[in-house]
């Protein structure tokens, strides 16, 4: 990590009434004082008149945030300046002369997590609650971000330590005459443990799926209806819609939001036999996006009832009779017209149940990337080979590949390596 300086805009482009600059660094005391005369008191808005030489460059709000009580942990500084981009460029300009440079993307969280403000998987949530499309998305990135995970696997990291100490102590003094439960009871911590990331891994990957969002694909026979059905659950014609069956060649997806959950909605190209080549390629898409996906719409149109679809769970389908201005639906099946608008709120409704039913965590913190779910793998593997060890020397070294598993998870033991795959994919300026 270097010393420097770093600037950023805060705020987002485009023409608006505010620019929020940081700086963040051990020359931010000095910056501020050379652009904004004596420093205001900490974390209080202070109007001031800002300079660069004799040079006025706005009338801004500046606020001073000393460290180690900032976002970086170090010395900072925000001004909000009347947004433009002359009043941007110059101030920019000034901060460059007195020594500051422009910040690299997630460069501030970076800082945050090196001067211990936060630890990995908070500086993930906080990517994730600037990326939440959703309520859900919302809820779980600031749950994430308070440490839910984190505490968990903490608790768990510090159980471990204490089972490793056990082990060790099992290891040194072989010969001394340990309590027969020492042994006992550290095997019975270990399959307590194991057993929590067990269950932790098999949530139905709920945390995951309300952060890339719930895959709903419609799939059926030729002129059932699916584009007409994805254009207005979308509200706009986004897939083309025509009375010639095998239409639909390529899969098109849409997001929604359905009751607070990130759904992404893929219309495919229609079941059937086929000679035409470009048809049958699109139905071999169709057919990879059903197995897919979390959720099948399988839309058709009465009478012709349609075969259930192949290897797919039936509790993952949904079957939807289609056009009932035309047909009636069957009793015990859900029933809409695409062309009228009859049944979609029903429709909707029973979506964003599965959808729903499909995300709800009873209350422990669920795990939100492959990252967490690969490193909590990790550990448990090694607890269940510190389970079968024969020899002492082992299980104490299965355990220890559990706790490094853990600690790369929030961040405490060696995450080089991992740093530029976290902290690129932010925006330059958090
Ligand atoms: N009467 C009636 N016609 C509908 C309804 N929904 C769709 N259609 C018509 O059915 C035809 C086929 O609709 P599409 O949405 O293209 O059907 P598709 O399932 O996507 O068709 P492919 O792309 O060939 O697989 C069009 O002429 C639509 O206008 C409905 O609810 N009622």
């Amino acid at each position: 990590m270097s010393d420097a300086t770093i600037f950023a805009r805060a705020t987002g482009a485009g023409r608006a009434a505010i620019t929020i600059l940081r700086v963040s660094g051990p020359k931010a005391g000095p910056i501020l004082e050379a652009i904004a005369g004596r420093l205001p008191p900490p974390r209080l808005a202070s109007l001031r008149t800002l300079r660069h030489g004799t040079d006025v460059l706005d009338h801004a709000v500046v606020l001073w945030l000393p460290g180690p009580r900032s976002y970086t942990g170090e010395d900072g500084f925000e001004l909000h300046l009347h947004a433009g981009p002359a009043i941007e460029h110059d101030v920019a300009d000034a901060l460059v002369t007195l020594g500051a440079r422009p910040a690299e993307p997630g460069e501030f969280t970076r800082r945050a997590f090196t001067h211990g403000r936060i630890d990995l998987l908070q500086a993930e949530a906080i990517a994730d609650l600037i990326e939440a499309e959703t309520s859900a998305q919302r809820r779980q990135a600031l749950t994430q971000g308070d440490g839910a995970l984190s505490r968990l696997y903490d608790d768990w990291a510090q159980r471990l330590r204490t089972i490793l100490a056990h082990q060790e102590a099992l290891i040194d003094f072989p010969d001394e005459d340990l309590p027969p439960e020492v042994e006992a009871r550290l095997l019975t911590g270990i399959a307590d443990l194991r057993a929590q990331m067990d269950a932790h891994l098999n949530d139905g990957h709920r945390g995951e799926l309300v952060r890339r969002g719930i895959s709903i694909v419609i799939a059926g026979a030729p002129n059932a209806g699916k584009s007409s059905l994805l254009n207005v659950l979308a509200g706009r014609d986004a897939a083309i819609v025509t009375d010639r069956a095998g239409t639909t060649r390529d899969a098109i997806s849409v997001t929604l939001d359905l009751g607070g959950q990130r759904a992404v909605i893929t219309d495919t190209a229609g079941l059937r036999e086929t000679e035409d080549a470009i048809e049958a390629e699109g139905i071999r898409r169709a057919m990879f996006h059903v197995k897919q996906a979390d959720l099948v719409v399988h839309l058709y149109t009465e009478p012709d009832r349609p075969a259930p679809l192949a290897d797919v769970p039936v509790e993952d389908v949904l079957t939807v009779c289609n056009k009932t201005d035309l047909h009636p639906a069957p009793d015990g099946v859900l029933g809409i017209s695409a062309t009228t608008g009859a049944g979609l709120g029903a429709l909707q409704a029973e979506l964003a149940i599965r959808v729903t039913r499909l995300t709800h965590s009873a209350g422990a913190a669920p795990l939100t990337r492959a990252r967490h779910r690969a490193g909590i793998t990790e550990a448990r593997d090694a607890l269940a080979e510190a389970e079968r060890a024969a020899w002492p020397e082992l299980r104490g070294e299965a355990l220890r590949v559990a706790m490094r598993a853990l600690g790369r998870l929030t961040g405490a033991v060696g995450v080089e390596d991992l740093l530029e795959a976290v902290f690129g994919s932010f925006c330059i300026g958090k």
